[in-house]
């Protein structure tokens, strides 16, 4: 992964282990919000990614390129696969039950994935720092150990909850997180 200092955890920054109530080994992790363009169930339109976490620290989860998701003709356009990224790491750092928003999302393309390939998604936490999360993520093509068609990299940033009251709509989220508290 061609990385840059910003995306790279500084010395000493480990990802620590998921809090009580985080989702268990195996778990499904469902949708963090019916209207989301990359998991919701509600979207028409999005990508519907379905994740689960096998060992309760990396985030797993499929991704077949679509019609509907072509740049070249019958060939992904880089922005979806870059959103499938961003939905499958913002997965994993939900692991440790914060709310954490993108703040940088580097993407390296290795290889053009045709229109109808299945990529296998995987997510993971290389460390947290503070309110930062430095997090990485592949995606094979055809298998789990199918060649690496996409690398990201991201420096995720905690926020409050106070984050989408002011800025979108807290209630649309609160009725479906009835674990996250507004005031803690
Ligand atoms: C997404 C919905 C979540 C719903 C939450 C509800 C429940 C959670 C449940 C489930 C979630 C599960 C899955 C989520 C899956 C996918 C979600 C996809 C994620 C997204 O798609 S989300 C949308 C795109 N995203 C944004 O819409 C962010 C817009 N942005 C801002 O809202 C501010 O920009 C913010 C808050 C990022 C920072 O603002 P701020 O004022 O709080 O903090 P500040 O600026 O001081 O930064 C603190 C330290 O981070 C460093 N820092 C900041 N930004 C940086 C950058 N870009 N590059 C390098 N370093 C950066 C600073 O340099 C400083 O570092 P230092 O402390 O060392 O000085």
């Amino acid at each position: 992964m061609t990385r840059s200092s910003l995306t790279t955890p500084p010395p000493g920054a480990a990802a620590p282990a998921p809090p009580p109530g985080a989702p268990l080994p195996g778990a499904a992790l469902g949708s963090h919000y019916g209207h989301c363009f990359g998991c919701g169930t509600e979207h028409p339109t999005g990508l519907h990614l379905t994740a689960r976490t096998p060992d309760g620290a990396t985030v797993e989860a499929e991704f077949t390129v679509g019609e509907a998701h072509q740049g070249a003709p019958k060939l992904a356009h880089g922005g979806v696969l870059a959103a499938a990224m961003d939905e499958v790491i913002g997965m994993s750092v939900y692991l440790f039950h914060k709310p954490y928003v993108t703040g940088r999302l580097e993407t390296d393309y290795l290889l053009p994935v045709p229109v109808g390939t299945t990529l296998h998604l995987r997510a993971w936490c290389n460390g947290i720092s503070g309110r930062k999360a430095y997090l990485e993520a592949e995606g094979r093509i055809g298998a789990p150990d199918g060649p690496v068609a996409v690398r990201a990299a991201a420096l995720f940033i905690e926020v409050s909850m106070e984050h989408f009251a002011e800025h979108g709509d807290l209630a649309a989220i609160a009725a479906e997180h009835q674990d996250f508290e507004v005031n803690p």
